[in-house]
């Protein structure tokens, strides 16, 4: 039988916007009731979340429990079986080919890979986005890419490369810098510090957090990085079952007595990244 999904709220870890000073908080995604198969493999099965403006929301869940396949879904590139998903306030059954198109400039995507393409530098793949969906003069393109590929925290020269020329944490900070290109409101980043040595991915993380703080972004991050779920993420969901199990902030995910999750949280590595976290904090 399935069990609600855990909602524990701690003192000490108040709701995440309280940071925004708003005690009612904006859904920008929602999704009820979603159920997502491929022939007779059902992956959802009546799945609910929330995703709130401003938030750096962490979803984890075991290796094909479906993380990329949500994420394909709200992004509309995987059909869904049943259930709804409003975006920006809009149900995404409901509007036209138009709204749509329009809904996308609102949203920006790093895949897992960074799917850049290879034949295109880092410029012009910053552009793509900007070509297609606005536009402007050539001048201005190039203006507000390099302007995007800074933000992303790379060196200006690295625009004229290609994606072959760059290393792995390059290759995220200018997949990063394209879903930036469209000053977007929430971004999808599927596992952004996946194949990042510790101090790259670190960096990464920072990097999230200052976008998140100075743009007023809102993240939603697929990650099986322990340290970001403890460093950068106001929230975690966890998915498994075809449903979420647990979310809240990580004093959730430490409490819940879900079998997946208590090995995931109160393993090795969780304990690990809880240590370098409590470290971190009292050299503030
Ligand atoms: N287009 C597709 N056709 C058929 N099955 C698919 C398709 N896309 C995904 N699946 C299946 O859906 C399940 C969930 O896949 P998904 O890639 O979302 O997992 P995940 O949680 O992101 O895994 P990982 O952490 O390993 O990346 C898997 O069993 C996968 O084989």
């Amino acid at each position: 039988m399935q069990q609600p999904a855990e909602k524990v709220t701690t003192p000490q870890q108040p709701e995440t916007p309280a940071r925004t000073g708003h005690a009612e908080r904006e859904v920008l995604i929602g999704v009820r009731g979603l159920e997502v198969g491929f022939g007779p493999k059902t992956i959802m099965k009546g799945l609910d979340l929330d995703i709130y403006r401003g938030e750096i929301l962490g979803f984890v869940g075991g290796s094909g429990t479906g993380k990329s396949v949500l994420t394909r879904t709200i992004l509309g590139l995987i059909r869904k079986r049943a259930g709804t998903i409003t975006v920006f306030g809009k149900d995404i059954d409901r509007i036209s080919e138009a709204e749509h198109r329009l809904l996308e400039r609102r949203w920006g995507v790093l895949f897992q890979h960074g799917a850049l393409f290879s034949a295109l530098t880092v410029k012009q793949n910053v552009q793509m986005p900007m070509r297609e969906y606005l536009h402007m003069s050539e001048e201005l393109l190039d203006e507000i890419a390099m302007m995007k590929i800074e933000m992303a925290g790379l060196n200006p020269d690295a625009a004229d490369k290609f994606p072959s020329d760059l290393s792995g944490g390059m290759i995220k900070r200018a997949a990063l810098a394209r879903a930036l290109a469209l000053d977007p409101e929430i971004v999808f980043l599927d596992e952004p510090t996946s194949g990042l040595d510790p101090i790259g991915a670190a960096e990464f993380d920072d990097l999230i957090a200052t976008l998140q703080k100075t743009l007023g972004l809102t993240v939603f991050m697929v990650t099986h990085d322990m340290d970001s779920l403890y460093s950068v993420c106001d929230r975690i969901a966890a998915l498994g079952e075809g449903r979420i199990l647990a979310e809240g902030p990580i004093a959730t995910m430490l409490a819940s007595d879900h079998p997946w999750i208590r090995a995931y949280f109160h393993g090795k590595r969780s304990r690990a990244a809880a240590g370098e976290a409590v470290r971190a904090g009292e050299e503030e």
